[in-house]
């Protein structure tokens, strides 16, 4: 199998929007600083306002400090085919983990599109094995695989033999035109595509009917053990539904269907579990030296991915230059504009690439390719490796090594391979199931390394990130990989609920990260992360605390207003430049960041807009979640989200990108500070304020900020007004009401105090 060509390169340069961004972010650093100075020359001659400002400027200017001393440096990669053909004279395993959690929210259709995407790539068939995890212990996700490996016996010769792009069968079938114009119009062809889209339609009709009900509730053969099992309360189940016994390249992958042991009162980690399972059963069962992990919303999207992601693997001068391959998120179907802004297509294009740059990127959670020592806890140099669990001999040295991996002799005897790349293991996946169940147990772990030293790392709700830090902190360097088309397609969440749970859960998890043992100040103090990367880390570990300066800086204008003061120089003022130019220019920039990614001003919008809002609820509540969880009063969860199989498939949803609501408490402080601001105009326009002493009443400045928060908060202003999911409960409404009122009397009483 040809290793794809090296005239298409993975990577560009973009210095000169590097450049620029620099000079722009340097200037607007000077002139916060300058606003820091005027603050501190006039505080003196004003109240309580003054010292918030200064406080949340304060705050900015070191994030801003953060973000240019981190130069978010782009780099540009060749391809490395031509180096690996010297060396590698066969392609090795690989092993793909495919995680899913809930059958209501990610509903099994889904799941079975990416394993079929990925069981098509183009790679010899007996070097891969696919394992799904499922945390939700479904018949229904078990029967949909079971019915899907029938499918794939004709699906995945179909896409090899026609060449087909799209492998995903639900993405192929709904392809348009411009997808479908390059291909062969036989009538072979055409006959023997009526046949796949007439058996793909007998699949998920099967599977829509089962999740009616109609099918898992007889738990007989196969699903006999399923019977008695709860979601929460169950014992291992591992089912081999394909396997490539004669080792032939172009029949299927294995396929294995993995549901981990889970009892009440036994931690299970989430998604970082599922993942320390995966590895434990595949070291077992294949033990390849690379595994790729998707979520399951993610299809492969391009069928040359794993051999993209083993040239720079294989490639790259020295294994350390290489711990992981990432392909950036990209979604499908996504909703025009980005209304919810988590398409997060700038955030990749600029961060992602310049982090590149430093130490490599970070870990995403899907779409990555690992080498499995490096899960394993190998260090990047032999030396290193003395220390760590296994010496680069493959033999286990210490008694802690043992310890480490927990009980399984079998187990052990595999990980005594992964240094070497090497993956020795039974011929027949069923030797190893008694194995295999045992390491999936809810207490194989006690006592072990998983979790701290090997595998997926627990503690954060974004284990991803975690894990990834860990193995930057070891010094390893990580590589972006971005083809065209492509690597793989997900869902972006649309709604409210679903966005703003997704940025909870990040910023808490984020924020846990900072203040544990594993942050990145003691990585870079004590071990080789790099400063820079440190620096990176940095910035967005504290998106939850950006919260708390954003929050209040928002309420400024309005405190401003309502006691009839002011915070910003008045508009005569030469000094009222300073504010108004950081204002303008930061907002010019980022815009332009949008339209040089081909984006349009609308998406830039949305995405301002959608900060805002995330930030004043979503990560205020990440802040309080850690809080509680230091305070010892609670855990955090992962709460998964929301999959759509499509966006417009809806079909309730006649204004797609239109903002929508629950019951959740997340929406309480952004009602909160819509009111507050409702208020100030109201009380403005109708001269309900105290008169203003001299010439220090609220001006021009406070007005525009006001407005624009109004601005900002616009989806919560539709939704005072809005029914059904697109209107505020009126409980939220309530709380909301309350929190204002609070704010409203706080301001008066400080002001007349
Ligand atoms: O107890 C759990 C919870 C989740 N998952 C799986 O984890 C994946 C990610 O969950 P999702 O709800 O889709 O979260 P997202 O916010 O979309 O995920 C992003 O953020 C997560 C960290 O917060 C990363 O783990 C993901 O890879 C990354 O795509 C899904 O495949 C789930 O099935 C489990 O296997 N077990
Ligand atoms: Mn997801």
């Amino acid at each position: 199998m040809a290793f794809p060509s090296p005239s298409t390169p993975l990577y560009e340069k973009m210095s000169l929007k590097k450049d620029a961004k620099r000079a722009v972010e340097i200037f607007i650093l000077f002139l916060l600083v300058s606003l820091l100075g005027y603050r501190l020359a006039h505080l003196k001659d004003h109240g309580l306002e003054w010292q918030v400002a200064l406080a949340c400027e304060s705050w900015f200017a070191f994030v801003w400090v953060l973000v240019i001393s981190t130069k978010w440096s782009p780099v540009s990669y060749k391809t490395y085919p031509q180096r690996i053909l010297q060396r590698v004279t066969e392609l090795p395993p690989v092993d793909i983990f495919v995680t899913t959690a809930d059958p209501q929210l990610e509903p099994p259709i889904i799941t079975v599109n990416t394993v079929l995407s990925l069981m098509a790539v183009n790679y010899p068939a007996h070097k891969l094995a696919c394992y799904v995890s499922d945390d939700g212990c479904s018949p229904l996700t078990f029967y949909s695989l079971v019915e899907a490996a029938k499918f794939a016996k004709l699906w995945v010769p179909f896409c090899k033999k026609y060449d087909i792009q799209l492998r995903a069968p639900s993405r192929y079938f709904a392809g348009n035109a411009a997808a479908l114009s390059g291909e062969d119009c036989s009538s072979e062809f055409q006959q023997a595509r009526d046949t796949m889209r007439d058996e793909y339609e007998k699949l998920s009709r099967k599977i829509e009917d089962a999740s009616q009900g109609s099918v898992p509730s007889d738990f007989t053969g196969e699903l006999a053990a399923f019977a008695k099992a709860e979601r929460g309360d169950h014992p291992s189940i591992i089912k081999i539904i394909l396997e490539n016994k004669e080792g032939r390249p172009d029949e299927l992958p294995h396929l294995i269907y993995i549901s981990r042991e889970k009892r009440p009162k036994h931690p299970h980690h989430y998604k970082a579990g599922a993942m320390n399972v995966l590895t434990r059963v595949s070291g077992l069962m294949t033990n390849a030296p690379f595994m790729l992990n998707v979520d399951c919303d993610m299809h492969a999207n391009n069928p040359q991915i794993v051999l993209h992601a083993l040239c720079l693997l294989l490639g790259a001068k020295h294994e350390r230059d290489c711990a992981f391959v990432q392909c950036p998120q990209i979604f499908y179907d996504a909703l025009k504009d980005d209304p919810f802004g988590n398409q997060m297509v700038v955030l990749f294009e600029y961060l992602g690439r310049g982090i590149v740059g430093i130490q490599g990127p970070l870990y995403g959670g899907t779409g990555c390719f690992h080498r499995r020592k490096v899960i394993y806890g190998s260090w990047p140099d032999d030396v290193k490796t003395e220390n760590s669990s296994l010496t680069s001999k493959g033999e286990s040295t210490k008694e802690k090594s043992l310890n480490g991996f927990g009980s399984s002799k079998q187990l052990i005897n595999s990980a005594a391979y992964a240094p070497r790349g090497n993956s020795d293991h039974p011929k027949d996946l069923a030797s190893s199931l008694e194995a295999a169940i045992h390491v999936s147990s809810c207490t194989y772990e006690y006592n072990t390394d998983w979790g701290e030293e090997i595998g997926w790392m627990y503690g954060s709700a974004t284990e991803d990130v975690l894990t990834g830090l860990a193995i930057h902190t070891k010094g390893w360097r990580t590589l972006y990989c971005s083809p065209n088309p492509p690597a793989f397609l997900g869902c972006a969440p649309s709604g409210g609920p679903t966005s703003m749970t997704q940025q909870k859960r990040w910023a808490t998890g984020l924020l846990e990260i900072l203040v544990s043992k594993k942050s990145p100040i003691y990585g870079t103090l004590f071990m080789q992360l790099h400063f820079r990367q440190c620096l990176a880390y940095l910035w967005i570990l504290t998106w939850a605390l950006r919260s708390i300066p954003e929050f209040l800086y928002a309420l400024l204008a309005a405190h401003c207003i309502i006691i009839n003061s002011h915070f910003l120089p008045k508009g005569q003022e030469p000094a009222i430049l300073i504010p108004a130019a950081i204002f303008i220019i930061y907002n010019l920039y980022c815009l332009s960041e949008y339209l040089m990614t081909g984006l349009s001003m609308r998406a830039w919008w949305n995405n301002q807009r959608m900060q805002r809002i995330t930030s004043a609820c979503a990560w205020s509540f990440g802040v309080l979640s850690v809080v509680l969880k230091l305070l010892g009063l609670s855990e955090t969860v992962f709460e998964v989200t929301k999959k759509d199989q499509s966006a417009s498939s809806d079909g309730t949803g006649t204004e797609l990108g239109r903002f929508t609501f629950d019951e959740s408490p997340i929406f309480v402080p952004g009602t909160a500070l819509l009111l507050v601001h409702l208020t100030a105009i109201v009380a403005m326009l109708l001269g309900l304020r105290p008169q203003a002493s001299g010439n220090n009443g609220s001006g021009l400045g406070e007005v525009v900020c006001t407005v624009w928060v109004v601005l900002c908060f616009w989806p919560f202003f539709r939704g005072l007004f809005g029914k059904g999911k697109y209107g505020i409960p009126s409980t939220t409404i309530v709380k909301g009401a309350i929190l204002a009122i609070a704010v409203v009397c706080l301001s008066r009483f400080t002001s007349t105090s």
